[in-house]
């Protein structure tokens, strides 16, 4: 198999500014993760724990994903893969140690096991730390050489000494641009924490990056971007449920306040289960005053409007429906819901397989999965654009176009909009 990612992202250069002030601006830049060795770790036996729902064919998945760049590329926006600039950030020494301190589970290793690993990760080349940070270690792996402990003579030989990160592959959720700042996720679920460290390793050292300032702290109350909106300039939505706690939400809207990056921040309280762990997973952007989602979502999502209070206080109103908030807090007549007109089966299962979970290249141009024939036909009909990818191999965590893509540029909208 051709690795075409290569050629279509060359060297990381700089030559984009970093910006996001909403969901439908041309896309100019994108961070994605071609899936690797980290899914070769998923068996029967941890697939639950490491959040996919199969077992992925790798292969298969990786021509999936080449397809989904070529995509992008195809359209002019620049591919950058996290591989790429995790790997190019660890070339500094100091990144290569907080790497390797990333990696060490003390409290469950143990000292003598974690001195051990220490030790062995230390002494990788920058490429291949990199693949042990992502794709992890089973105790057999680490060599016999780098000392014995109670905990490794009790473990399998197959266990994990560094958990690997299937989900890295959801760029989308470990970091998040708004405006020019970059969230980096505190992300929820103990299967993912590691995504955070990386991601702020990759932020902080690659030359591209390191002058960003961040947006949200990597260690405070957990958000993930797949539960961040940006549905206007200064308007976000925020999902809370499995992943985004209310805490969150509230961290994220002093800071964006703080900074100047929103003057209003929606909390949109979600169902608690795996279906819609993201608010993404049932809405998303289509265009500037424009949104597919769940049918069943339709009435029943509500919004929580946080603004800035007096003397540094937040003011929550609501709820009030979603729609009509998130209307007033554009500053539009309405939020439009293409009608997927679904039957409630049809609607549930396309819900599932992410049809609602669309990456917009540009207002009206989407990419969405192939198999989401009926959502897909009702968005062409409503006279959007659908790029059609394969992804059921992709699918198998449960994420679509949107979730695997992380956007670091897009242009503003015409005043227009
Ligand atoms: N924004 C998204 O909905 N991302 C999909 C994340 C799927 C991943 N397997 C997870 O459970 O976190």
């Amino acid at each position: 198999m051709t690795n075409t990612v290569n050629t279509i992202t060359g060297p990381v250069t700089d030559t984009i500014t970093p910006g996001v002030d909403s969901e439908v601006g041309p896309l100019r830049s994108v961070l994605l993760h071609r899936p690797g060795g980290e899914l070769t770790r998923l068996t029967p036996r941890n697939n639950d724990q490491l959040l996919f729902d199969s077992i992925p064919w790798v292969g298969r998945a990786q021509e999936e994903h080449d397809a989904f760049a070529e995509v992008l590329a195809g359209r002019g926006v620049e591919v950058l893969l996290l591989a790429d600039v995790l790997g190019e950030a660890l070339s500094d020494p100091r990144a290569h140690a907080a790497g390797v301190h990333a990696a060490v589970d003390e409290r469950r290793l143990g000292t003598e096991l974690a001195d051990a690993l220490r030790s062995h990760l230390s002494g990788l080349d920058a490429d291949t730390l990199r693949e042990t940070l992502m794709s992890g270690m089973t105790f057999e792996e680490l060599p016999a050489s780098e000392g014995a402990s109670l905990v490794r003579r009790m473990h399998h030989a197959h266990d994990f000494v560094v958990d690997p990160l299937p989900n890295l592959l959801f760029t989308r959720d470990s970091s998040a641009w708004i405006g020019d700042r970059v969230a980096i996720s505190s992300l929820a679920m103990p299967a993912r924490r590691r995504e955070t460290e990386l991601l702020d390793i990759a932020y902080a050292y690659h030359p591209r990056f390191r002058a960003a300032s961040r947006a949200y702290g990597a260690h405070s109350a957990p958000v993930e971007g797949g539960d961040v909106l940006l549905l206007a300039p200064g308007v976000l939505a925020v999902g809370v449920g499995e992943r985004t706690t209310a805490a969150g939400a509230e961290s994220l809207a002093r800071s964006v306040f703080a900074d100047g990056l929103a003057h209003t921040v929606l909390a949109v309280p979600i169902a608690q289960n795996r279906a819609t762990m993201h608010l993404d997973t049932v809405c998303t952007m289509i265009g500037p005053d424009a949104v597919v989602m769940y049918p069943l979502a339709r009435d029943s999502l509500v919004a929580y409007p946080m603004r800035p209070g007096d003397d540094g206080t937040l003011r929550v109103d609501g709820p009030s429906p979603f729609l009509d908030a998130a209307a007033e807090a554009m500053g539009i007549d309405r939020l439009h819901v293409i009608d997927t007109g679904l039957d409630p089966v049809t609607a549930e299962r396309e819900q599932w397989d992410d049809g609602n979970n669309t990456l917009a290249l540009a207002p009206d141009v989407v990419v969405g999965y192939e198999r989401n024939v009926e959502t897909n036909a009702r968005l062409e009909e409503a006279g959007i654009e659908v790029l059609a990818i394969a992804g059921s191999e992709l699918g198998s965590g449960r994420g679509g176009p949107r979730c695997m893509s992380c956007p670091i540029a897009r242009d503003p909208l015409p005043a227009t909009h």
